[in-house]
């Protein structure tokens, strides 16, 4: 349903002098998404992750390759399907609007009038209580945040989600907690999804396969039940670097 065709990608870097150089980020990605798969992208901080990820969600621009959603380029598919394709970030404090009450920021995309119906249904999808709908974001815990922005990304049914680190700055209670719902969502929802992470631990719970980002390439996929397997040496080393300190 999705793929990513030798993609390329790079920033102009300013340096001394006067002529900007070209840094890559994204070097040759090309894979698969298929329908109703969940594929986690692993990789160190700066390997290009979220630079793809905006590709996908259409918020930018290859310098050569493509990101195709049902045959169509990701931002035409994307303005053909509003609300069709989801994201959810890492920063959640910042995804949401301040001055809005929960019930506003989870209401955002479907625009919806006469919403409460909707709203409570949201909310017991998320398991957050009906009480905090008329509450604004600063009154809420970060987890509690984090789930309301996930009703907001789950409210149209999307076919397609990006979870951006979406559990990466909770505390690791909380975390499991978020990825225990994103669990039970993936069952209920069936929808297609890209996560990603900068841990294995939490992409083995959830995803079907996994896809290691090392120096703008992808060095390998694997499914999920075979992560004890793989063969580049940088997949080893995070596998191991798990392994050694959990
Ligand atoms: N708009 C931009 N202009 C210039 N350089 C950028 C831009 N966006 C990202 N970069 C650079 O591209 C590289 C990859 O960044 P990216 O945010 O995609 O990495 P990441 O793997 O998501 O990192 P993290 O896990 O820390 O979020 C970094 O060196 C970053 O500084």
């Amino acid at each position: 349903m999705l793929e990513v065709n030798h993609v390329y990608k790079s920033y102009s870097k300013t340096s001394t002098g006067f002529r900007k150089k070209s840094m890559p980020v994204l070097m040759d990605i090309t894979f698969p998404i298929n329908k109703g798969e969940w594929v986690a992208l692993v990789g160190e901080s700066g390997s290009g992750k979220s630079t793809l990820s905006r590709l996908m969600l259409g918020l930018e621009k290859a310098d050569s390759g493509n990101v195709l959603i049902e045959g169509k380029t990701a931002a035409k598919w994307i303005k053909e399907n509003r609300g069709k394709m989801s994201v959810v970030f890492q920063d959640y404090t910042s995804s949401v609007n301040p001055s809005f009450k929960v019930k506003d920021i989870i209401n955002e995309s479907l625009k919806l009038t006469n919403h409460s119906k909707i709203m409570e249904s949201l909310m017991e999808k998320v398991d957050l209580p009906l009480s905090l709908l008329d509450r604004y974001p600063h009154e809420l815990s970060g987890g509690q945040l984090q789930r309301v922005c996930i009703a907001r990304a789950i409210s149209t049914n999307p076919t397609f989600l990006v979870l951006d680190e979406a559990v990466s700055s909770l505390d690791v209670p909380i975390q499991a907690q978020i990825l225990e719902l994103l669990h039970k969502l993936k069952k209920e929802f069936g929808m297609t999804c890209l996560f990603i992470a900068h841990d294995l631990q939490t992409v083995a719970y959830l995803c079907d396969a996994v896809m290691f980002l090392h120096e703008g390439k992808i060095v390998e996929r694997v499914e999920t039940e075979n992560l004890a397997n793989v063969q580049s040496e940088y997949a080893k080393r995070l596998l191991n670097s798990v392994i050694r300190f959990s």
